[in-house]
């Protein structure tokens, strides 16, 4: 009924503060604050309705995207929302748009690339939105290996520009968001040569669109490269090709924090690492960290909601049946999960941090902490965002046969995030680097050399010290035993990481005891996950194992009473989750047939179609009649 909270029982099982909860989950009284806001915002908003994306053909679809974004560009101007207010906006507003690529690569390419001319020059621009970049680096032929990218960006020092071309049909430009029906501008990453010799791959800035009709310039075909995965979901994006056809740039647009070309055509190469022209992805990686969380926590929220209201089979003497929520096997399914957004939100928070502090040494050309911090976001990149995905499909799962409904909010939530475990670095491609960082860690031991910060676990491997093994061999042979040793790394800096928020002073009455079932339901199903690899190391013996799962199984039952309260502590409006089966209230049926309805198949009881093709079946004279 309307207006009943069916999960009423289930909140005053609660054992801990809500309240306080959610300023966990949010990071700061302040955050919460901000987020319920911009949340209430945008659900108060139909201009930023998204019922209806699932339903709606591309076309109108990418317009629909095309008229929210200005409206929330509107909406940002008007209510003079700060950079925080505006990403909160975004968050809520929970569609995918040229903006995204715009603000979130464009943009932080720029700063961290370009001079501060070039930003003085730039910024301005971006920030007002007078044109919209993207960033074009991904080709048709490369996307993992940068630098075997193949667009050209050549000098010519008699007119003091780089002629930019795609020498290919795999040079073709492929995927960049915005670029293909929007973005005026792109960051463009090409081969750059200069008498003939090849200096490696560089940021460009390079003009796409005339701003007077929208019209691409002389020498560049754009276009969008097609339906992507899903209804809805990432189609809202104009993921694009472009091609050059020696397009012509002064050479004040090859961004030159990291290396120069001078007016005489001489290439310098600052006394700064090479990949610092790889800077804004290591940016982005540690954003879509954070975001799994948000993700996963989606899901989960939906799935929690949904397997409390679901009963089926248990009935005692009429009574009623079982909530699905109670089977062990729902609870190995679901708990880990919930235990994971947790987990993802605070290694999501510490790996801000060290990006900040990254980029702070950067300013002092401090580049210590450089491998470190890609090592962390692109193996927390990749370990995250496949949890998420495989955990957003598992959420669906949980949810039966309704969780397939669109009306779910799980298929679309799925399709719109699982491209994360290949955009931002393909997540095996990304392992492999952590592999080449604990490898690296490994022979540096061998020189006294002592591992610090999330690798100074190795340098209590004694074994490893006198083995002088040359671990440059067997590199690719062993790769995929390599990338296992790269998940565990990471498996152990969320685990870390968690542990040390605990330790952090938490208030609210439970709160923290909630926190710590939780981390130990996260250590221990990966511990059972893994126990085969503990055992066969000897680390644990077969009864410590059995004792782990025990314990593991006595979490469950201990976050159990707690589980609505839990992912009530996310904080997500109905409007938000865009989800039946999470409603707040629980109220699913009676919406699920309401909403049945409401499908356009059903605006007409005869579907059409019919007679054309149903009724001469039905009418048909069997001239078989032996049939
Ligand atoms: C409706 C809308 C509302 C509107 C609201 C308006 C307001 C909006 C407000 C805010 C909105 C913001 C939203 C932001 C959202 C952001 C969304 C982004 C979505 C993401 C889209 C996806 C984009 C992309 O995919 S971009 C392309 C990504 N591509 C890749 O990741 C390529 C992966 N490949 C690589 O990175 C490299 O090729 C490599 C690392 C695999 C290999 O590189 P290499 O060959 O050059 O190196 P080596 O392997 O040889 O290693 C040599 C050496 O270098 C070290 N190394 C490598 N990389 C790095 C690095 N990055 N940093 C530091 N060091 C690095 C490596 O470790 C080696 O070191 P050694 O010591 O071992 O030598
Ligand atoms: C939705 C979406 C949005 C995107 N947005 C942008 C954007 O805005 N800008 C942009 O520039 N790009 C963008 N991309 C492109 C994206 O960054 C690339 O697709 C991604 O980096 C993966 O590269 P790839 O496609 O070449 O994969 P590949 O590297 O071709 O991967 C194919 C397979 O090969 C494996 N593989 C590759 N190399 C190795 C190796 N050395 N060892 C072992 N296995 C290997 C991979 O693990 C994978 O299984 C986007 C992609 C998507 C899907």
């Amino acid at each position: 009924m309307e207006g009943v909270d069916h999960l009423a029982d289930e909140r005053k099982k609660a054992e801990f503060n809500v309240e306080a909860m959610k300023i966990v989950w949010a990071g700061s009284q302040h955050n919460l604050e901000v987020s319920n806001r911009i949340s209430k915002l945008v659900a108060d908003d139909p201009a930023f309705r998204k019922d209806d994306r699932t339903m709606l053909p591309r076309k109108e679809l990418f317009k629909n995207t095309l008229r929210k974004a200005a409206y929330a560009w509107k909406r940002i101007n008007e209510l003079r929302l700060s950079e925080e207010e505006a990403s909160k906006l975004r968050f809520y507003v929970d569609e995918t748009a040229y903006t995204d690529l715009h603000w979130g690569m464009f943009i932080p390419a720029i700063k961290g690339q370009g001079t501060d001319e070039q930003q003085r020059k730039w910024l301005p621009l971006a920030y007002k939105m007078q044109i919209i970049g993207c960033y074009a680096q991904t080709e048709l032929g490369h996307g993992s290996n940068v630098q075997g990218l193949e667009t050209t960006a050549t000098f010519d020092p008699h007119t003091d520009e780089f002629v930019i071309h795609s020498p290919t049909l795999t040079s073709s430009k492929w995927w960049p968001g915005g670029l293909g029906k929007v973005s005026t501008h792109a960051v463009t990453y090409a081969r750059l040569i200069i008498d003939g010799k090849d200096h490696g791959v560089h940021g460009f800035i390079v003009q796409l669109r005339s701003l007077e009709d929208h019209r691409p310039l002389p020498g560049i075909t754009v276009g969008d490269i097609g339906m992507k995965f899903g209804n809805g979901a990432y189609n809202t994006m104009d993921n694009g090709v472009l091609r050059f056809d020696h397009v012509r740039i002064p050479r004040n647009q090859m961004l030159m924090k990291v290396s120069q070309v001078t007016r005489e055509g001489k290439y310098k190469q600052s006394d700064v690492p090479r990949q610092l022209v790889y800077g804004t992805m290591v940016y982005v990686r540690q954003r879509i960290v954070a975001d799994a969380s948000c993700y996963l926590s989606r899901a989960v929220c939906i799935a929690t909601r949904y397997s409390a209201v679901r009963r089926q089979f248990g009935s005692q003497n009429g009574g009623p049946e079982t909530q699905v929520i109670d089977y062990k096997t729902q609870q190995s399914r679901l708990f880990p999960l919930l235990a994971s957004a947790y987990a993802f939100r605070f290694v999501g928070e510490w790996l801000e941090w060290l990006y900040t502090d990254v980029m702070q040494r950067l300013q002092a050309n401090d580049f210590s902490t450089l491998p470190e911090a890609h090592a962390c976001t692109a193996g927390l990149k990749s370990l995250t965002t496949s949890v998420t995905a495989d955990g957003i499909e598992e959420c669906r799962k949980l949810c039966g046969g309704h969780g397939y409904l669109c009306t779910s909010g799980l298929p679309e939530l799925f399709a719109v995030y699982v491209p994360a475990c290949t955009y931002e670095g393909d997540n095996i491609v990304l392992l492999l680097q952590v592999a080449r960082f604990l490898m690296k860690t490994v022979s540096q031991i061998g020189t006294g050399k002592q591992p610090v910060g999330t690798i100074a676990y190795m340098g209590r491997i004694e074994h490893l010290m006198q083995c002088r093994c040359n671990v440059q061999r067997g590199f690719a042979e062993l790769s995929a035993d390599l990338v296992e040793a790269a998940v565990a790394h990471c498996q152990l800096i969320v685990v870390s990481k968690f542990i040390e928020k605990l330790q952090q002073d938490i208030p609210g009455e439970g709160v923290k005891q909630q926190l710590e079932a939780l981390c130990g339901i996260y250590y221990l199903s990966l511990l059972h996950k893994h126990q085969g690899d503990f055992l066969a190391t000897s680390y644990l013996t077969p009864k410590q194992s059995a004792l782990a799962n025990d314990q593991l199984r006595a979490l469950y039952s201990k976050v159990r009473p707690n589980a609505i309260a839990l992912v009530d502590a996310f904080n997500y409006s109905d409007h938000f989750l865009s989800s039946i089966l999470g409603r707040y209230d629980g109220n699913v049926y009676p919406k699920l047939y309401e909403a049945a309805w409401k499908d356009p198949l059903n605006e007409s009881v005869v579907p059409d179609g019919y007679h054309e093709y149903v009724r001469p079946l039905l009418k048909q004279q069997l001239h078989t009649a032996r049939l």
